[in-house]
């Protein structure tokens, strides 16, 4: 396979500890030495820091500290720390373990015969001008305690620019849980494979910029382990890109491009149904209808005149009582439902879970969801069926689940085998689960944690569902592609206009922007 095309495959994939180890036994049991395998590796972490010292400014006049554990991963430490050492850096080796590994405690006699400083005492740390962490990679099985704890407590407080070598020491590898105490990385170097701590909320603190380091391990190997359609997949601009209804057929007229219902907005939350409006004006869709209370309809229309604005009957507290009598659902392949609708809505959500076409269901009308059977409810739909909640949100839905489970990832997909539904469950590393499968969208932005930015992520994904609905694709895809695009919009948002300036009307305005900026690397 050629390289380009198999570092863009090998980003999609995501392991566990345990498949990871059975990986390298594979390869290990097909011929590989361990210690050739932990030269090449070190070698290409050795590539990559040379320039991310350039991009620190950081030359053989600085002090490189190395801190190194007892299995491989101080390995890989103790190899990078040699070959700088040959480079000409000011290299410390600071080790607080005694019992090394047998391939560990090789590499480490042969640093101290070269005369490099090997210590294990903290304060070489202190004047140190950058840390490369090797204490404990995907080897770690209990909690840090004692003497290794305080070390790592105290790095931290040392503030220094630390890399870390495949995960910050002290994290789960599986579910990014900080095992007693981790290391706080600014940037980690994942070897061979993403591990699903990467994709996790709970240690992305501590990760800092991850970067994938592929060396090599064959195809078959992986697939071998994690099977040729894994569960678990990272969402990549490939794959988001390919799914886009683009180009348009020349011969499209509007409905052909798909019909949209969007049910939103209330007299307190008119721009709810706004953002979900712009979001799914960015999705190209032929055709857009938003019922709002009779009372906000001539704010939507001023905002998004091209779309058919439905007013609809009011309760007293200015919510959507019911739909007009004249509406014909069957109209449109998908309908949203929930942004800004506040939970006095409850009726037009029971009739939106019988709508014969595809739904999501976002905000309020998961609220309203939560207080129906919310399983028996989605369980029983025929057609495609999303729901969008938030953790909070997830919590109210699905309490059974969570007394039972912490990892997000596997909660996300025991609430799609139970519902049948599509669970997008938003967080920073927002994952898209179905019953068999589920994709992670990796790069996001703080930037993001806004008011309003869902509802923009709701309308978006309902415009782009229905020219798949007509060309008889799987949604799945699509969902990942909206997740990402809304995410790559926050990120292009935030690096024009800092972490702060993206508020969710800016977000809508950054979607074309940022699809225009991937679409122009490809062609
Ligand atoms: N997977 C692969 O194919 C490769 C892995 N390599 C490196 O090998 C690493 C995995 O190596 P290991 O399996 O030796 O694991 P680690 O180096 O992550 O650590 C395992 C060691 O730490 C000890 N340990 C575990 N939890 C502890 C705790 N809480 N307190 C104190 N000691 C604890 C274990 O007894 C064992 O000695 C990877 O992270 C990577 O850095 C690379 O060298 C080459 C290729
Ligand atoms: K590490």
């Amino acid at each position: 396979m050629n390289a380009k095309i198999r570092s863009k495959k090998i980003q999609q994939i995501v392991v566990t500890a345990e498949q990871m180890r059975n990986i390298e036994e594979r390869i290990f049991s097909a011929g590989i030495p361990v210690a050739a395998l932990m030269e090449k590796v070190a070698g290409k972490i050795n590539h990559r820091l040379q320039t991310l010292f350039s991009e620190k400014s950081i030359t053989s006049a600085d002090k490189i500290g190395i801190l190194v554990g007892p299995g491989h991963n101080g390995g890989d430490g103790l190899v990078v720390a040699r070959e700088l050492y040959f480079l000409g850096y000011n290299i410390v080796i600071y080790s607080p373990i005694s019992k090394p590994k047998e391939l560990t405690e090789s590499h480490a006699k042969y640093a101290i015969s070269l005369g490099i400083n090997f210590s294990s005492n903290i304060k070489e740390l202190y004047d140190c001008d950058i840390l490369i962490d090797g204490l404990f990679g995907f080897g770690l099985e209990r909690e840090i305690t004692g003497k290794i704890a305080n070390a790592i407590n105290i790095i931290n407080n040392l503030n220094k620019f630390v890399i870390s070598i495949d995960l910050p020491s002290g994290i789960h590898t599986d579910t990014g849980e900080i095992l007693g105490t981790a290391i706080r990385a600014n940037i980690t170097l994942c070897l061979g494979l993403w591990k699903q701590a990467f994709l996790q909320d709970t240690g992305l603190d501590y990760i800092g910029r991850a970067e994938l380091i592929d060396f090599d391990i064959p195809r078959a190997d992986i697939n071998a382990v994690i099977g040729e359609y894994p569960i678990l997949n990272r969402i990549t601009q490939d794959t988001a890109i390919n799914s886009l209804p683009l180009p348009r057929p020349a011969n499209h007229h509007k409905y052909k491009n798909g019909y949209l219902l969007i049910i939103a907005g209330s007299k307190q939350y008119t721009g709810a149904a706004i953002l979900a409006g712009l979001g799914a004006r960015a999705s190209g869709v032929g055709m857009l209808s938003i019922a709002v209370p009779n009372s906000i309809k001539p704010l939507l229309s001023l905002q998004l005149p091209e779309s058919l604005i439905i007013g609809c009957p009011e309760t007293e507290n200015g919510a959507i009582l019911e739909l007009p009598e004249d509406i014909d659902l069957n109209r449109y392949q998908t309908i949203v439902c929930g942004p800004g609708l506040t939970i006095e809505a409850e009726a037009i959500v029971e009739r939106i879970l019988t709508a014969n076409c595809a739904i999501i269901l976002d905000a309020d009308a998961l609220n309203i969801l939560a207080k129906l059977n919310p399983v028996l409810a989605l369980s029983s739909r025929k057609f495609p069926t999303i729901i969008t909640p938030h953790f909070g949100e997830f919590k109210r839905l699905f309490p059974e689940l969570i007394a039972l489970e912490k990892n997000q990832i596997i909660l996300a997909k025991q609430a799609a085998e139970l519902t049948g539904a599509i669970i997008v469950l938003k967080g920073a590393r927002t994952c898209v689960a179905t019953p068999n499968q589920v994709w992670i969208n990796p790069d996001s932005t703080p930037a993001l944690g806004r008011g309003g930015s869902g509802d923009v992520l709701t309308g978006l994904l309902g415009g782009l569902l229905p020219p798949v609905i007509l060309a008889e694709k799987p949604v799945e895809l699509i969902v990942n592609t909206a997740v990402w695009w809304h995410s790559q919009a926050g990120i292009l948002a935030a690096t024009e206009r800092t972490e702060l300036g993206v508020d969710a009307y800016t977000l809508t305005q950054y979607l074309i922007p940022a699809l225009t900026q991937f679409l122009k690397t490809i062609n």
